[in-house]
């Protein structure tokens, strides 16, 4: 795929769930199918190796795997691809880099090194050093609300400012004033936001989100954006009944029950039923059992009839 830009990153973006079998290996039929699926559904764009991905807890060999899988498919159909190169260990992450490199992804996702918490200064250490192997390729860095540095927009500018050659981030985004300091940024700069902030988050500026809508369904997430893009009313409204469904199905599985991020994800696939990944999650993660898909399906359903009335 050709190397995109800041400005060339924008829209839905949709993770690459990682569909597991019952003894915990991956099932690559299932990924297939899904990365078809997120094809044929003409998303803005697919990555791998989110935390969805769960990128954290694959062997090399898979990593190699799940990414060829995704770049010949991608490159063959035209769509814009991301590959997550992202570990905890920097140098796990930059031996990914390399490989992924020949990929031909449209860019490169990266998280901060994450044992000790870096300073300033090692992070710019990092991210140039990653930006160098990574060139052409833009980087685009991952900080999830659960990073161990949570970065603000002065350090944002700290390290564009250093001349890295960031193209963008993905991150929990913020307030009124926190969209305003991410506007000034020295450079083009492409902010992505959490899915269900979509329609507020491109009003004030962001570009798109690496999208938790769309792991509830991948084409209502895309046409949701569409939406959006063309400056409909209703996009606002919608907005509001995914918050409602999020706030009332979903938040307490993470906030009352203690599941993961992830978890809640793959959850969340089941219930949009577009895909036949489990809700499993590898070990030693907890999932959130098959049997309660039913019930939030049925929420769903009275909430969001649209994610069920979905057609190309
Ligand atoms: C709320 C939301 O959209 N969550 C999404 C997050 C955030 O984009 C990211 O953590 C920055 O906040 O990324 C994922 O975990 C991922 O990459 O697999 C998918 C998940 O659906």
């Amino acid at each position: 795929m050709k190397v995109l830009s800041a400005n060339g990153i924008y829209g839905n973006w949709a993770t690459l769930l990682l569909p597991l079998n019952n003894d915990d290996s991956i099932n690559y039929a299932q990924l297939e199918q899904e990365i078809d699926t997120l094809i044929a559904y003409e998303v803005d764009g697919i990555y791998s190796n989110g935390t969805a991905g769960e990128f954290y807890n694959q062997t090399e060999e898979e990593f190699d795997k799940v990414n060829t899988l995704l770049a010949a498919k991608c490159n063959a159909a035209g769509m814009p691809f991301q590959v997550g190169c992202s570990h905890m260990s920097p140098e796990i992450s930059r031996e990914r880099l390399k490989r992924a490199k020949a990929l031909q992804p449209s860019a490169i996702q990266i998280i901060l090194p994450d044992w000790f918490i870096p300073t300033m200064p090692e992070i710019i250490d990092y991210l140039k050093v990653m930006a160098e192997v990574a060139a052409p390729i833009g980087l685009v860095l991952y900080n999830p609300p659960h990073s161990k540095k949570k970065l603000l927009p002065k350090d944002f500018k700290e390290i564009l400012d250093a001349g890295i050659p960031l193209v963008g981030c993905k991150v929990p985004g913020g307030d009124e004033q926190w969209y305003e300091e991410m506007k000034q940024l020295p450079v083009p700069f492409s902010v992505f936001i959490p899915g269900h902030h979509l329609a507020t988050g491109v009003s004030r500026g962001a570009h798109g989100a690496y999208s938790n809508v769309a792991c509830l369904n991948p084409l209502f997430a895309q046409q949701w954006y569409n939406s959006i893009k063309r400056g409909e009313p209703a996009a606002f409204e919608l907005e509001t009944r995914i918050q409602q469904f999020m706030n009332d199905c979903i938040v307490p599985y993470i906030r009352d029950k203690g599941y993961a991020n992830q978890a809640v994800d793959k959850f969340m696939a089941a219930v949009g039923a577009w895909s036949p990944i489990s809700t499993r999650l590898r070990w030693p993660y907890r999932w959130i059992p098959e049997e309660d898909v039913a019930l939030v399906r049925e929420q769903c359903r009275q909430i969001l009839p649209e994610v069920f009335n979905v057609t190309k």
